[in-house]
């Protein structure tokens, strides 16, 4: 099971995610959110944390060209791409950096066939308003998850382990509910995020 906790915006709490476990930590550079943080403090932070650990870079409706710049001067691993594009401009981002393609549960149907088995392109299901700390119907999804997708929306340390156990999703998301406040992580609640995450693999409940 990876997980990745989202919303850093600072060397401290990269620092604090990675040594909770985390796999992946996300970076914001949509200018809408709550949680946007500076290419050059992403770059800090990557190198404080070293290079096991993955740095997602989140983008919402935004350029190409803004996006591979950021990348590049972000130091980034990987991108995670919300909001109306285009196939053609997930397949020249996975040309560059693995993507993390976000759908809503409204999109599934069409889009999951598109990106099955596409090399370096891997889906992740979140709720509407991205960040917003909603989580899904996850009895509802249930039979219809791809394999190998992420699962986002309102996860936490309390119902991580249950979403794990109905939707057996490959990595796990969350923002939200590991904030003390917008932008800043509350360093219990990560800690609990990452543990009940990693040992609520679903090889450990047997169906
Ligand atoms: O979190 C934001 O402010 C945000 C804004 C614009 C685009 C994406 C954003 N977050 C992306 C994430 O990866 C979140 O972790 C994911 O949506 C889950 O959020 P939450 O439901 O709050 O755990």
């Amino acid at each position: 099971m990876k997980v990745k906790v989202c919303g850093i915006t600072s060397v401290a709490d990269a620092v604090l995610s990675a040594e909770a476990g985390a796999d992946a930590l996300g970076f914001i550079f949509a200018p809408v959110s709550r949680r946007l943080v500076a290419p050059e403090v992403t770059r800090g932070a990557g190198l404080s944390v070293g290079p096991a650990v993955a740095r997602v870079g989140v983008f919402l409706n935004q350029g190409l060209d803004e996006v591979l710049r950021t990348a590049e001067t972000a130091r980034l691993s990987a991108v995670q791409i919300h909001g109306q594009v285009s196939s053609l401009y997930v397949r020249q981002l996975a040309a560059y950096y693995p993507v993390l393609r976000v759908l809503r549960p409204a999109d599934l149907a069409v889009e999951a066939a598109v990106w099955r088995d596409h090399p370096g392109v891997t889906l992740m299901l979140d709720a509407p308003e991205p960040g917003g700390g909603q989580p899904l119907d996850w009895d509802a999804l249930s039979g219809a998850f791809p394999p190998g997708a992420w699962l986002a929306g309102g996860l936490g340390p309390q119902n991580v382990a249950q979403a794990i156990r109905v939707l057996q999703p490959a990595g796990v998301d969350a923002v939200s509910r590991l904030e003390a406040q917008p932008g800043l992580k509350d360093p219990a609640a990560v800690r609990a995020f990452v543990r009940a995450a990693k040992q609520a693999h679903p090889q450990s409940y047997p169906q």
